[in-house]
């Protein structure tokens, strides 16, 4: 079942008096339980289209579908539940919230959807990535992995069907990233998920089932990977 569909999308931006095309005519179909890596190098458009596959901004022209429902016209309020329950986000940078704790972090998309089991699911993350002694601690007294594994805690909260990654491992030396990347796929697995992870990893990309190769805004390249 495809579970994320991006139709012929095409991005462009005015900068001055002219029209640049970052993304070009880019059509793709991710199975449900795929992980996908989105590889490129830098410029070649690999966070514009996550940002569109994800709801996060529109496509200038072309189709994203989300579980077979059309997303591309949603107005933000009708995207705000689907991005707090259907997607789940991590970002290079963390993007953890600096007054709240590790727990308070995690807990904030659940408590958002007021779901009373909130803080005995975040207890279990917690456990889950071998943080519960950090539970609170603030972000900044937490190494760069122990942040990155809060985020995906909390990217994980609310059950979502799809993890969207931007360079999640961008941020954190090697080992801490590979550290990173193996819970995330851990945990892809475990919960069944999609994974569609944006990096320039060519280590990375190998661990994947796909990869989509893009070059100037063009898919130049999509393929499955033999393990
Ligand atoms: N808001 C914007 N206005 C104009 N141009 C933009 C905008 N956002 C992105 N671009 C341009 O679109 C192109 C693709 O950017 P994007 O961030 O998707 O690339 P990327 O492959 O993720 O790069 P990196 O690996 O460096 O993060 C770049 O040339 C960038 O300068």
């Amino acid at each position: 079942m495809t579970i994320l569909e991006a139709r012929q999308i095409t991005k462009t931006y005015a900068v001055g008096d002219r029209n640049i095309c970052v993304l070009d005519n880019v059509s793709v179909a991710v199975p449900a339980g795929e992980f996908l890596v989105i590889k490129g190098s830098s410029g070649s458009g690999k966070t514009t289209l996550l940002t569109l596959l994800s709801g996060l901004d529109k496509p200038s022209s072309g189709r994203i579908l989300i579980e077979g429902r059309d997303i591309t016209d949603l107005k933000e309020d009708e995207l705000a539940p689907l991005r707090n329950t259907t997607i789940g986000f991590v970002f290079q940078s963390f993007h953890l919230a600096p007054s709240l704790t590790a727990m308070e972090n995690i807990m904030f998309p659940a408590e958002l959807r007021r779901d009373v089991r909130a803080e005995e699911k975040a207890e279990i993350l917690l456990r889950r990535v071998g943080l519960i002694e950090r539970s609170h601690n603030f972000p900044h007294q937490l190494s760069g992995g122990e942040k990155q594994r809060v985020a995906i805690c909390r990217a994980l909260i609310n059950d979502p069907k799809i993890v969207f990654a931007d360079e999640p491992t961008g941020n954190l030396d090697s080992a801490n990233g590979k550290a990173v990347l193996e819970l995330l796929l851990e945990l892809q697995k475990e919960r069944q998920s999609t994974l569609v992870l944006v990096t320039h990893s060519t280590e990375i990309a190998e661990m994947a089932d796909r990869v989509v190769l893009l070059k100037d805004g063009k898919i130049v390249c999509d393929g499955a990977r033999v393990h």
